[in-house]
């Protein structure tokens, strides 16, 4: 196991999801590894993304719930957003040390500083030389910045989750998850949203009718969708941040969120230096996540890949190097189905073959919809808006399902494993589940 030729056996660089699933499991079968980090241990999910998102969303559940259920609860209920915020740091600001606590736990050694390669098998961290048998690149992506004058005057998703206090105008540019997810959560704690997007229609990679129903939900609550926008400049005027397009275009805002992608963290790694392959998307890598370099591999968000750059994709992908080091496989990364949501309220997610292919193609699937508000479990929260559409293939295995409603992220979880196992009929008879539930609602209606 150990090289004794080098001060390390794994030494990733980089220590987000597409790192610690699999290096802490990997240190405590007795590889000795080691953790180049630049910023906060835990990268950008725990720090910066899913986990603080979700905490500044918990109010709006609540808000929307109490909405469906107004006449039977009464009074009013509004968003402290300093307090929303306080909050989610309490919950978000130990997630360093513990994830730093797990890998030193295991013997992990997390070395902090800037890595990048000075060849093959060296990695300088600040400067100082650190060898490993094995390297992997695992640096994430950062935020997309128009190259536009007056760039600097926007923000990136980070600035946004730490605002002091709610701009009253708030720009948005962008129309994917970024901009989607906190145009709900800016709306509901009482901004006013504009969401301004060069194309002709938001969170392109979801299907169209169901995206259609979020947008309109957003509409019908305030928040204006400038589509077929191209953004030309950002200009500082007395009282506001002017956002600039073609046609005369002008929209002034208190501030402005650019969320317009992000891209890898390819640069000032020494790529170059030691011939790893890449292009724009990320990382190139071969299907055992190895780069054209025998010894570097990478994972997570870095890969130039088809699959979503998402944490469960991050996690898995981690997971399967420390399979493939310890020797536990030899096979090819099998990626499994793997889900997304938008955390809008209501909720947009999907699994598996979408309503958009399986439509396309009559001679290999067949489509099932559901009206939301018909299911009588959905009524005792008096939910108002929902659609869900399964998939089945000619065997009548569920291959895909998409649904928006205040509980998708839960339905797809729970129809999650028939996805990936190909249920049948017979399968799909012997899953009892709690009644009532969600989970229930969800099977009742295969
Ligand atoms: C606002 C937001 C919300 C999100 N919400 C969700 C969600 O709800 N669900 C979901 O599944 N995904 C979500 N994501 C995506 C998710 O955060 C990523 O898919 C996931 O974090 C990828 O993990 P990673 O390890 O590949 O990269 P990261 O977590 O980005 O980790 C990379 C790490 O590498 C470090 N690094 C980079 N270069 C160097 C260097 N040269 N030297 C040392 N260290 C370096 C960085 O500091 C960083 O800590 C969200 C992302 C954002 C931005
Ligand atoms: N719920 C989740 O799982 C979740 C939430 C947030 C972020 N994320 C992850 O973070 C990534 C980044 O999120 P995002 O919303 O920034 O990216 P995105 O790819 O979802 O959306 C980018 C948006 O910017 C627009 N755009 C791109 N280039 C542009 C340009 N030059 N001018 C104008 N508009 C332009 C696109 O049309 C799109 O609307 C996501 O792809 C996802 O991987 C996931």
């Amino acid at each position: 196991m150990s090289t004794k030729q080098y001060d390390y056996d794994v030494l990733y660089i980089g220590s987000g999801h597409g790192t610690f699933d699999g290096a802490i499991p990997l240190a405590a079968k007795g590889f000795k590894v080691a953790i180049v980090e630049s910023g906060l241990i835990g990268g950008t999910c725990p720090n910066r993304g899913c986990n603080a998102k979700i905490t500044l969303d918990a109010p709006v559940v609540l808000q929307r719930q109490f909405e469906d259920l107004k006449g039977i609860v009464d009074g009013s209920l509004s968003i402290n957003w300093q307090k929303n915020v306080a909050h989610k740091d309490e919950v978000i600001g130990g997630l360093p040390d513990f994830i730093s606590g797990l890998l030193k736990s295991v013997g992990i050694d997390v070395l902090s500083g800037h890595g990048s390669f000075q060849d093959a098998h060296t990695v300088l961290v600040d400067g100082q030389a650190k060898t490993a048998d094995k390297i992997v690149l695992a640096t994430g992506l950062h935020p997309h910045r128009l190259n536009i004058p007056g760039s600097e005057l926007a923000h990136d998703s980070s600035e946004f989750m730490n605002l002091a206090t709610l701009p009253k105008r708030l720009a948005i540019i962008g129309s994917g998850y970024i901009a989607l997810e906190f145009a709900t959560i800016a709306n509901a704690a009482g901004a006013e949203v504009t969401v301004v997007t060069h194309g002709d229609r938001a969170l392109r990679k979801f299907d169209k009718s169901f995206v259609q129903i979020v947008v309109d939900d957003l509409q019908d609550r305030g928040v204006q969708f400038a589509f077929n926008t191209a953004v030309t400049s950002f200009e500082k005027a007395d009282d506001a941040f002017v956002v600039k397009a073609a046609d005369g275009f002008e929209l002034a805002s208190d501030w402005v969120l650019d969320a317009t992608g992000r891209i890898p963290n390819i640069e000032n790694i020494g790529l170059d230096k030691v011939d790893v392959a890449y292009n724009a998307h990320g990382i190139i890598v071969n299907d055992h996540l190895q780069t054209n370099i025998d010894n570097i591999y990478a994972s997570g968000d870095v890969i130039d890949k088809t699959q979503p750059k998402l944490t469960p994709t991050a996690i898995f992908e981690s997971t399967y190097l420390k399979q493939l080091f310890a020797g536990e496989t030899t096979a090819a990364i099998k990626y499994p189905a793997i889900p997304s949501v938008v955390f809008t309220s209501p909720r947009l997610a999907e699994v598996g073959v979408s309503p958009e292919t399986a439509a396309a193609d009559p001679e290999h699937y067949t489509i099932e919809s559901h009206h939301i508000p018909d299911d009588w479990y959905r009524q005792v929260g008096k939910e108002k808006l929902g659609d869900n559409r399964l998939i089945f293939d000619k065997e009548h295995h569920l291959v895909g399902a998409t649904e928006v409603s205040a509980q998708a992220d839960d339905v797809i979880n729970t129809l999650l494993p028939a996805v990936e196992f190909k249920f049948g009929p017979a399968e799909l008879g012997r899953l009892v589940y709690l009644f009532p539930s969600i989970s229930s609602s969800a099977f009742g209606q295969l």
